[in-house]
């Protein structure tokens, strides 16, 4: 038997029976409480009944249990994220280590810590007998196995985003409390496509309906203004033709090292653990290499395009020629997540990028500590959207999102994963 201290015998296993296509139950029974049985565990098995149960139940395994937490995630990305959400808006957070089981539909951090071709992990001889022989399953079941397995779980960085009233408001009321998240923090086009995919769900139960919801929302150009906050490094700029960090070329330097987008935009996705959304969508390649209390953001912003300037010169708006452009590049994404190695050349066309500190950037990258969102035009209601981990949330009218990098120096609080 893998040697297991007796204080860390209790799992918790919050189950979510409508993620994914609704296999977590029987998954669970099949092949996680044998394996838990196996090394003579005790576990707790928590169903979750609704939409933010599994915040109910994070929260009721703080009271009712002591430090450090050991949960199974047998669901997809928001239950860990719905979890952690009613944890951090209760008071001292605690120690949690979690193992994932690829249950949901995008199943991104679980990607990210196990990418397809990685190599599996290896399976103690004691845990043999008890793991399916499918090599799908076994995948499934990385994280698991890792802890089992008594490997060190690594840290998992959190972003707080505060939703901010507008100035007149922001005197009167109690500021809400921050939304964590451990994937993605978006705006734009994936915030409005998330939120339009909740009502396909019962229609297409797979990835497919991100690709339907994505039709519905790839003509919109979404009104803000973005500051990014600077880390220790400042803010700084992917070179597409090296891959070097270097201090942000397009937008505008403001006080205090903060730097501004003006929008509109079509993309603005951060994050600070995963390089992809779904197993081969790598639409974050950089944060492979993450920097240390940052986050990473890709953003477009269409009026950069030159076939949509020549549509804005001609008279249009530009959004009859953008969704082929924005189409080509996240195609790119595809592949390795070569997007962001591309750049407009002299003719407009969306080109590899070949010469070192070129700044004509097809999609600008960023790293740096956060950013503040405000929508410029109170009437369009798609740019007032962030998706937090799949969550969707409404900056109120005339307010701003600020999301920034949370403090993780403590070893006694917070988030820590099982992956390879
Ligand atoms: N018993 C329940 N009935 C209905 N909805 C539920 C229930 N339990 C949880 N939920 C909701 O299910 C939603 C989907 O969960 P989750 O995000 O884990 O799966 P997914 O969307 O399929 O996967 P992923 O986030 O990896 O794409 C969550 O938003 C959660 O609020």
């Amino acid at each position: 038997m893998p040697n297991i201290p007796e204080e860390c015998l209790d799992y918790h296993i919050i189950i979510n029976p409508v993620s994914g296509v609704g296999s977590a139950p029987k998954f669970v029974e099949d092949h996680v409480v044998p394996l838990l049985d196996a090394v003579n565990s005790r576990y707790h098995v928590h169903t979750t009944s609704s939409t933010g149960d599994a915040g109910r139940i994070g929260r009721m395994i703080k009271l009712e249990h002591s430090p450090p937490f050991r949960v199974i995630i047998a669901g997809g990305d928001g239950t860990a994220h719905e979890m952690m959400e009613g944890i951090i808006g209760d008071g001292e957070v605690g120690k949690w280590d979690l193992a994932v089981l690829p249950l949901g539909t995008a199943n991104a951090l679980h990607s990210t810590l196990f990418p397809p071709g990685s190599p599996p992990v290896a399976v103690p001889p004691q845990l043999e007998a008890y793991v399916p022989e499918s090599a799908e399953d076994r995948q499934k079941l990385a994280s698991l196995i890792l802890a089992l397995s008594d490997a060190k779980p690594r840290k998992l960085p959190i972003v707080l985003t505060q939703l901010q009233p507008n100035a007149k408001d922001a005197s009167s009321e109690q500021p809400p409390a921050p939304i964590p998240s451990h994937i993605v923090l978006s705006t734009s086009l994936h915030a409005a496509l998330l939120d339009d995919s909740e009502a396909l769900r019962a229609a297409i139960p797979g990835l497919e309906r991100f690709k339907a919801a994505a039709a519905q929302n790839i003509t919109v150009f979404f009104p803000a203004r973005v500051e990014l906050i600077p880390a220790n490094g400042g803010v700084q700029q992917l070179d597409p033709a090296t891959g070097a960090w270097v201090a942000a070329y397009s937008g505008v330097g403001a006080p205090e090292g903060k730097h501004v987008l003006e929008g509109p935009f079509a993309y603005f996705l951060s994050t600070v653990t995963t390089d992809r959304l779904e197993p081969r969508f790598v639409i974050v390649p950089t944060v492979a290499d993450p920097g240390e209390g940052t986050m990473d953001i890709v953003v477009m912003r269409p009026h950069r395009d030159p076939l949509v300037q020549a549509a804005l010169a001609a008279g249009g708006d530009g959004t009859d020629v953008w969704p082929a452009r924005i189409s080509e590049v996240l195609t790119a994404a595809y592949d390795e997540g070569k997007h962001v190695r591309l750049v407009y050349d002299e003719s407009g066309k969306i080109v590899p990028a070949s010469k070192p500190g070129d700044t004509n950037v097809t999609v600008e990258t960023f790293r740096c500590k956060g950013f503040k969102w405000a929508p410029t035009d109170s009437t369009h209601a798609k740019s007032h959207l962030v998706c937090a981990d799949g969550s969707i949330y409404t900056i109120p009218e005339g307010g701003s999102a600020e999301g920034t990098v949370m403090d993780q120096s403590s070893d006694e609080h917070g988030f820590w994963v099982w992956g390879a």
